[in-house]
């Protein structure tokens, strides 16, 4: 069985962070393993409490974890703090971890902030250049390309300044901000390709973010290229959404539980 590792924070109401994680990785038939760095006091419309863990408590649940089953693939979702995300950038070293996927989670949908502003440098400076992809949504991306983001044009000159600042491979999530669901990959020395999404009209996005990023490091661990991991992610993503799951009183979660044949290719 193939495995997957999640290092992010927990969502009380499971529709964001480590549950979403969890529930897209067993849906994607890999085998879930969680290395927790907060506990959220979250529901669907807001966070209400934010207590994270100490770095020694996060090194040992990494060193529990990489010591006895190697994950073969790794998402990191909401890490807050420098002394974490230092931590983290430490083991993955230390363990020679592979297909990474960093998602640089900055604020939650309901406008909630889970990274302080100091954090942010260490992030660009240790982690994301471990990554193998890393999945910013447009407001993360400009943070990291010091760009405004308008246009899909925007969107391209964007990805490649982070690709070649950072030295990561970079999906650039269009979701909700612009007018299509479309996101670009773009690759160090490869053509950008773009990944058409029809605008599915739900409400309901809390975790998409979460949910993305962990159906591709799902078909990473699988063997599958980035390309084809990303393609068969937007799959799962664009089901569990068609699916029209509407449950609390804000941006509710999506449905991990639809049935799709063929691993989400279609
Ligand atoms: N309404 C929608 N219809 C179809 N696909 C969508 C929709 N909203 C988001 N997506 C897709 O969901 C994935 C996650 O993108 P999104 O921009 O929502 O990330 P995010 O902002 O990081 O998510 P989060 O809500 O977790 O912060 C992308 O593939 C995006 O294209
Ligand atoms: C623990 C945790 N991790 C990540 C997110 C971001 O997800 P979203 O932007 O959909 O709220 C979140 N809300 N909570």
């Amino acid at each position: 069985m193939f495995t997957a590792l999640t290092i992010a924070g927990s969502d009380s109401s499971g529709g964001a962070g480590i549950q979403a994680d969890i529930k897209t990785m067993t849906a994607n038939r890999v085998y879930a393993m969680s290395a927790i760095t907060a506990l959220t006091a979250q529901n669907t419309t807001g966070v209400t409490d934010i207590m994270e863990v100490t770095p020694k408590f996060l090194a040992e649940q990494l060193d529990s974890i990489f010591t006895d089953i190697n994950p073969d693939a790794i998402k990191t979702g909401m890490v807050s703090s420098s002394e974490l995300i230092e931590t983290i950038a430490d083991k993955l070293t230390e363990y020679h971890a592979k297909n990474i996927v960093v998602d640089p989670v900055m604020v939650a949908t309901s406008g909630a902030r889970l990274i302080s502003e100091e954090a942010i440098g260490t992030l660009k400076s240790k982690l994301l250049p471990l990554a193998t992809v890393i999945t910013p949504n447009i407001p993360e991306a400009e943070v990291l390309s010091e760009m405004e983001i308008k246009t899909e044009a925007d969107m391209e000159k964007a990805a490649e300044t982070i690709c070649n600042t950072l030295g990561c491979a970079v999906l650039l999530k269009g979701g909700h901000q612009l007018n299509d669901a479309n996101d670009l990959l773009f690759q160090k020395g490869k053509e950008p390709v773009w990944f058409h999404g029809k605008r599915i009209d739900n409400p309901n996005t809390h975790g998409t973010g979460c949910t993305l990023s962990s159906a591709i490091a799902s078909n990473l661990a699988k063997g599958r290229d980035l390309e084809t991991s990303v393609k068969y992610a937007k799959n799962y993503i664009s089901g569990a959404l068609a699916d029209m799951l509407d449950l609390g009183k804000g941006s509710g979660p999506m449905n991990h539980a639809f049935a799709i044949e063929g691993e989400y290719e279609r």
